[in-house]
């Protein structure tokens, strides 16, 4: 169990005993955002990665100050222990409430959103065999959490092979300084969940994060149900929800896991749609790890320019083709600052024009002057460039049959962490 922190609640997480699955989840930190990416450059965490050798040139090893003049940051732990003489009043820090990264003990403890049973609880548990898992309500929690040292690490999707990218994620990447040090891929077997004795015929309403409804979506009209689809946080707190609740005309998707922990009935398995139904997720920490060359590592930047001109992907993509890099993603987001640009053409009027940022992941190291030197040419032309992590690449062959890893048991670690 984490200690109890307490000073004046700019932050508020709670944290409360639930049954043995579920030491504490952590709710809604508020904070201000932390700096946004306004340098040209983002030297920080791109001179990270870039020296390959040594060890990262900025300096996290510290814990945040808590109500110092850098940060309006302050955090409050519940179950709140007030001052010792009965009082209301903040009780001050003490060192040990602000336990070291990475280890407690012997156990890393990894932040992940959602309740227990959800999927991205069985990634934490794959990247992370034994780690302690800490549940928190929404993606930007487990991020904080990991800045705050809360966690040690999160483990978050950011794409799964039938319904996408998850772009929340990806805008989080690049409003918070932490670094990608590993993947993970989880099949994702989803079950349809009812509470004991209830036949599909019941129902009304399915109930789900809303990745999981589309990776499900033919198959539940093939079911021939006729349901309502209602969005929830994470598939888990679905099926948490149906057995609380007692919902006899509800069902729930979610994975066999989440079945057996909120005691309910799978009517249903492995309705995803393709049986190839995979998530990726990605391991965050404060520290990025030190790029190798005797296994398969994988690159994620993220990249922006704000002068005219329509050839920056073209001169971007060359940069890595000419240098045989294979590139395994591409996405882009709207430029969080200036998501949209007004331009002048001409005289013939005022056309605006939408801003984005790139995202792009590529097969090779940063420990490789290829990668270096790609990256090196794409700087001349993007007015902001950041190296989000370089990572072992996940190798596991993806079973497309039988039960999902929900278990937080199996082990595969791509981090070298
Ligand atoms: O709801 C869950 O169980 C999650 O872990 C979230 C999530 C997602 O965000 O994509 C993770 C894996 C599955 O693709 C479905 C949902």
């Amino acid at each position: 169990m984490a200690a109890a922190i307490n000073t004046t609640a700019a932050l508020q997480i709670r944290t409360w005993q639930q049954n043995p699955h579920r030491l504490f989840q952590i709710r809604s930190i508020q904070r201000p955002d932390p700096a946004g990416f306004s340098r040209s450059v983002d030297w920080q965490s791109t001179c990270a990665i870039l020296s390959s050798t040594t060890k990262a040139t900025h300096d996290h090893s510290s814990p945040p100050v808590i109500n110092g003049s850098n940060t309006t940051t302050a955090l409050d732990l519940v179950p709140t222990v007030v001052g010792g003489n009965g009082n209301n009043l903040p009780k001050p820090l003490s060192i040990t409430d602000l336990s070291p990264a990475p280890m407690h003990g012997s156990t890393l403890r990894v932040a992940y959103q959602g309740v227990p049973g959800a999927y991205s609880e069985a990634a934490a548990g794959k990247a992370y065999p034994n780690c302690e898992a800490i549940p928190c309500d929404q993606f930007e929690v487990a991020f904080q959490a990991v800045e705050l040292w809360i966690a040690d690490r999160a483990v978050l999707p950011v794409e799964n092979s039938l319904g996408g990218s998850i772009h929340r994620n990806y805008d989080l990447l690049l409003r918070h300084r932490l670094h990608i040090v590993g993947e993970v891929q989880l099949p994702v077997h989803h079950c349809l969940l009812v509470l004991p004795g209830v036949r599909k015929e019941y129902l009304t309403r399915v109930i789900s994060h809303p990745q999981a409804l589309a990776q499900c979506e033919h198959t539940l009209t093939a079911l021939g149900l006729n349901v309502t689809r209602e969005a929830f946080d994470d598939t888990a707190a679905a099926a948490e929800y149906v057995a609380a609740n007692g919902l006899r005309n509800t069902a729930a998707i979610a994975s066999a896991r989440a079945a057996e922990l909120y005691n309910l009935q799978i009517v249903a398995d492995g309705i995803q749609d393709d049986s190839g139904n995979v998530t990726r997720f990605v391991m965050l920490a404060r520290e990025p790890i030190i790029p190798r060359t005797d296994r398969p590592f994988k690159t994620s930047i993220v990249f922006a320019h704000d002068r005219e001109g329509t050839s920056l992907l073209f001169k971007v993509l060359s940069a890595f083709a000419f240098r045989d890099i294979s590139l395994t993603k591409i996405e882009s987001r709207p430029h969080r600052n200036r998501p949209i640009r007004l331009v002048d053409d001409a005289n013939v009027g005022t056309a605006k024009r939408f801003e984005y940022m790139f995202y792009i992941d590529f097969e090779a190291s940063m420990a490789e002057p290829r990668a270096q030197n790609a990256l090196a040419e794409i700087q001349e032309f993007t007015s902001f460039l950041r190296v989000l992590g370089s990572y072992p690449m996940d190798m596991t062959p993806w079973s497309t049959t039988g039960p999902p890893s929900a278990s937080s048991s199996s082990s595969s670690s791509s981090s070298s962490d």
